[in-house]
């Protein structure tokens, strides 16, 4: 099934289909050895490719813990902007943003290893001293599901280039939850009501929910912008330059960003998978022959990702780790394969 996505302000752009699957019921669908496994493999692969993302659905996240998450959302960020600003953390993206002249309608916090229920209430009792259980819980659930299906589509890309899909990278892997709001734009709307500026994820995969206020757009190979509609109640999972010097230029970082058009305010949280900070990246052997020759040099996730806050280059993956990059000089130890 695709999910076509209308032009949105204007008639120029031609509709554009981003795929989407039903990722099953729980665990009992979409697991190795399931009737629909290897299929949906290969055509998760096919869609990373050709568009770095995809929609998805999953029984795994039921509707209540979706609304239960924006609810909170809500909460969160109605708290006083001093309250919002003791959230506070030395690594890139983390500490809550609000009132940024480059994206003047976002706030956002970041959450390290938010599937851990101490890191969650570590947060959320900063937040509120009296405690939120039912938003602590909410964002232990809704992030340990994610990651698990973060896990669960690395898992279907390793299987789709018939590599070892053992667990085991994913004790070299580590993940942080965002959680964003959009403001409306004061009316009428600038032309360009920019929430979120073009960019490709850094990471590995990233998979996004959204209080059902669309306002994704995606920049697909052939360059105009288009509108990324995300069905209700549903997902999309992005790939990050992480994954594309994994397999060897394979697969697409789709570059995105946020427009925020209409009413109403737009909520949205992502689960951002990722190596290990002292983690190397390398491009897996077997994605290496002779029409794949190799193109990137092993790296560190931290010295990259250093590499971009400070330079900001939307070339940052080919300057950094591009072959004809110098070398860094460090051992050849893979997170990910
Ligand atoms: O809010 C969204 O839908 C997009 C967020 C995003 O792309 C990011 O945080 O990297
Ligand atoms: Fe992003």
């Amino acid at each position: 099934m695709v999910v076509p996505t209308a032009a949105n302000g204007g008639d120029q752009q031609k509709p554009y289909e981003i795929p989407f699957f039903d990722l099953g019921e729980g665990d009992n669908d979409v697991v190795e050895g399931g009737g629909r496994w290897r299929e949906l493999c290969d055509k998760v692969r096919e869609a990373c490719e050709t568009h770095g993302c995809f929609c998805f659905s999953t029984e795994r996240i039921p509707s209540k813990l979706r609304q239960g998450m924006v609810e909170g959302l809500r909460q969160l960020f109605e708290l006083p902007e001093d309250t919002k600003k003791r959230h506070v953390n030395p690594k890139p993206y983390r500490s809550y943003l609000g009132k940024n002249d480059a994206v003047p309608y976002l706030e956002s916090f970041g959450i390290d290893h938010a599937p851990n229920v101490e890191q969650a209430r570590a947060f959320t009792t900063l937040m509120w001293p009296q405690g939120n259980p039912s938003f602590c819980e909410a964002v232990k659930e809704m992030s340990g599901k994610m990651q698990e299906l973060n896990l669960v589509i690395m898992k279907m890309l390793f299987t789709s280039y018939g590599l070892d899909a053992d667990e085991h990278h994913a004790a070299d892997t580590a993940s942080y939850f965002r959680l964003m709001k959009y403001k409306v734009p004061p009316s009428p709307t600038p032309a360009d009501g920019i929430g979120l500026v073009a960019h490709t994820d850094k990471n590995t995969l990233t998979i996004l929910g959204q209080n059902d206020v669309q306002g994704l757009e995606i920049q697909p190979k052939n360059g105009s912008w288009v509108p990324a509609v995300i069905p209700d109640g549903a997902f999309i999972a992005i790939v990050g330059d992480t994954l594309k010097a994994w397999s060897n230029g394979r697969l697409h970082p789709v570059r995105h960003r946020v427009v925020i058009r209409g009413e109403e305010e737009r909520y949205s949280w992502g689960c951002f998978l990722m190596p290990k900070d002292d983690s190397t990246v390398a491009v897996a052997d077997q994605l290496v022959d002779g029409d794949h020759p190799l193109m990137y040099r092993p790296f560190t996730y931290s010295d990259y990702l250093s590499y971009f806050v400070h330079n900001l280059s939307d070339d940052a993956l080919e300057l950094y780790a591009g072959f004809s990059s110098p070398p860094v000089g460090e051992s050849r130890r893979t997170c990910m394969d």
